[in-house]
């Protein structure tokens, strides 16, 4: 069974239809990467995935569950998280304050009945593993807003792993990102554990060539092709239609 299954969805802006009978799914433990032109509706079928957007038309659901009804905050309790392209946190706080408020969120969530077995220093040492393993443990102290606009990223890319969920959205990881801090963020991706399925919407061919099992591209709202990368980098029509031959050459170098 699917992961997660998006089967027949469509979405219109008053009038305006952005995506049309869109159908697609992430298999367990698959990284399965979204592209397409600017335009395209990638973040909004983000956006209908996640419940941050009411669909018209089709239905969403994990594991066989039907979601597209729930609120998007209650997703999360069925193994779902996202980044946006836009960060999205509390840049007062330092980072390890940060990264703490996600563990904490995700625990007292789960286990609100049980909070008084809580244990500060299990959550705690759960934070300071994160920071570790995302190479943010030198910047631990530091406030957000004193990050580069690379490192607010993985710090986003950082709390949507602290909610542990069993597929995890990213949109444009790497976009804004020097190329020192998208080969390190490449990596860092590579590296999850597979329990962990991604859909990641992303430009930069390289990033998704090194990371997709799978490519979806979307095209005007629809599906025009979805394939091995193998498949989708030889397609001549991708080729003609989206990249003009460019990017996906630059990727074959
Ligand atoms: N809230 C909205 N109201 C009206 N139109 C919208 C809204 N959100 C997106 N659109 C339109 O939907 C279309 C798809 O936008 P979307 O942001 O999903 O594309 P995208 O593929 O993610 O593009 P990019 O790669 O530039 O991020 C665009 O024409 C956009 O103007």
């Amino acid at each position: 069974m699917s992961l997660l299954k998006v089967e027949g969805l469509s979405k219109s802006f008053k009038g305006l239809q952005v995506l049309k009978n869109v159908s697609l799914e992430v298999e367990p433990e698959e990284r399965h990467i979204i592209i397409g032109p600017n335009g395209a509706g990638k973040t909004t079928l983000f956006n209908c995935i996640t419940g941050v957007l009411p669909i018209n038309e089709g239905t969403v659901s994990i594991q066989g569950k039907m979601i597209a009804d729930l609120p998007s905050h209650t997703r999360v309790s069925e193994g779902m998280s996202r980044t946006f392209q836009k960060n999205n946190l509390f840049g007062k706080l330092t980072v390890e304050e940060n990264v703490h408020l996600a563990v904490t969120a995700r625990k007292s969530y789960r286990f609100k009945l049980f909070k008084s077995l809580l244990s500060y220093k299990d959550m705690q040492q759960e934070s300071q593993d994160l920071l570790k393993e995302w190479d943010l443990w030198e910047r631990r102290n530091q406030t957000v807003d004193e990050l580069s606009y690379g490192e607010q990223r993985l710090v986003e890319i950082m709390l949507a792993i602290a909610t542990k969920p069993t597929i995890l959205l990213l949109d444009e990881p790497t976009s804004g990102m020097s190329p020192a801090e998208t080969i390190q963020t490449t990596k860092l991706i590579q590296k999850l554990p597979r329990t962990i399925s991604l859909l990641v919407i992303e430009h930069d061919m390289e990033v998704v060539f090194s990371i997709a099992d799978r490519i979806t591209v979307l095209h005007h709202g629809e599906v025009f092709l979805s394939g091995k990368p193998e498949e989708i980098r030889n397609d001549q029509r991708v080729k003609d239609i989206y990249f003009g031959g460019g990017a996906l050459q630059r990727a074959e170098a």
